[in-house]
């Protein structure tokens, strides 16, 4: 599968610490597990959460799915030793909490190596400075912290996420400028189907490449959001059937369905078929 077309629909956390959780995960149809050392994690059981996260990944088992370890910030009386002991573990990133500047990136690349960084973009800082961080040699994926994010501004939860969007927007810009994968924040009421529907519909259509999520009841709604539909993939074809029919007469511009196709749909509708692909592959792997 080329790289850039991997999908990241679901991307679910899972307690560092919690041994039927990382042994459940090993089943689960996500595209990405998230393997957390931070929040989900008491202070009493931090230590303890590392070892265990560190068997289960020496174990192994997760398959094609992409494995992202978070660990505590680097200010904290665990980060320094969560970031050498992930170093070890090799998983196929490192997530950073409360990224606010390039220089937390560089403090982390000191020790983890070549190791891919991801970033939690979850303070205020952190949003003013998106692009510098994106920008970072070593950045190569944005995970949105709305939790954090939403208590730091005294922003209240609401359903259509208006406080949230200037952020969201602003990540997103930055994500996108440098090529970086961007998930969406979870959706706290785990067992509430429609509002999670609904939230992951506002991040696809944002342009989000997937969300986080917190249970494993949440993976297919997210699956199906942020996957193409049949519909999209049927048009997707026939714009580029059509194009290329009227590329042959020496023509620039297509229509398909009343609306116009020309050379910059065309790129969108190939995107959108290798990653139907892409998430075929990953369903036959
Ligand atoms: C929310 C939970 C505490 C609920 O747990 P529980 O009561 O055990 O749920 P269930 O009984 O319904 O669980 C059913 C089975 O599913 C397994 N399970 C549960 N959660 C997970 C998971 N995350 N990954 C894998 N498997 C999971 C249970 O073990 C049960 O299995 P079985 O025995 O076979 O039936 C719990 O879901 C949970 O702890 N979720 C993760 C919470 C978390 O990671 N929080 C931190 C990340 S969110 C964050 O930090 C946001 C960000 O930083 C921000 O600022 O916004
Ligand atoms: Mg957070």
């Amino acid at each position: 599968m080329n790289p850039r077309h991997r999908p990241y629909r679901s991307v679910l956390y899972i307690p560092g610490s919690n041994t039927r959780a990382l042994e459940k995960a090993r089943t689960l149809p996500v595209d990405a597990i998230i393997f957390d050392l931070e929040d989900a994690v008491a202070a009493d059981g931090k230590r303890a959460a590392r070892e265990t996260l560190a068997a289960a990944l020496a174990e192994d088992g997760y398959g094609p799915r992409m494995r992202i370890v978070r660990i505590n910030g680097l200010d904290t009386p665990w980060g320094r030793d969560d970031a050498a002991a992930v170093r070890e573990m090799r998983p196929d990133a490192v997530l950073l909490p409360k990224v606010g500047a390039p220089s937390d990136v560089d403090a982390l690349a000191e020790i983890t190596g070549e190791l891919p960084i991801w970033a939690m973009m979850e303070t205020p800082r952190g949003m003013l400075n998106a692009a510098a961080i994106a920008a970072h040699p070593a950045m190569a994926g944005f995970v949105m912290g709305t939790n954090d994010l939403a208590k730091d501004l005294g922003t209240r939860f609401r359903a259509d996420r208006e406080p949230l969007l200037t952020a969201l927007g602003l990540c997103l810009l930055a994500a996108r400028a440098e090529g970086l994968v961007i998930v969406d924040g979870v959706y706290n009421a785990f067992k509430d189907d429609a509002g999670l529907d609904a939230e992951c519909r506002q991040g696809r259509d944002m342009g989000f490449d997937g969300k986080t999520l917190i249970h494993p009841a949440q993976v297919a709604i997210a699956n199906a959001a942020f996957a193409p539909s049949a519909e999209e993939v049927d048009l997707a074809r026939r714009q580029i059937a059509a194009f290329e029919e009227v590329e042959a007469q020496g023509k620039g511009v297509a229509v398909v369905d009343g609306r116009i196709v020309e050379n910059l749909h065309v790129a969108t509708a190939r995107e959108t078929l290798a990653k139907a692909e892409a998430i075929e592959a990953l369903q036959t792997e």
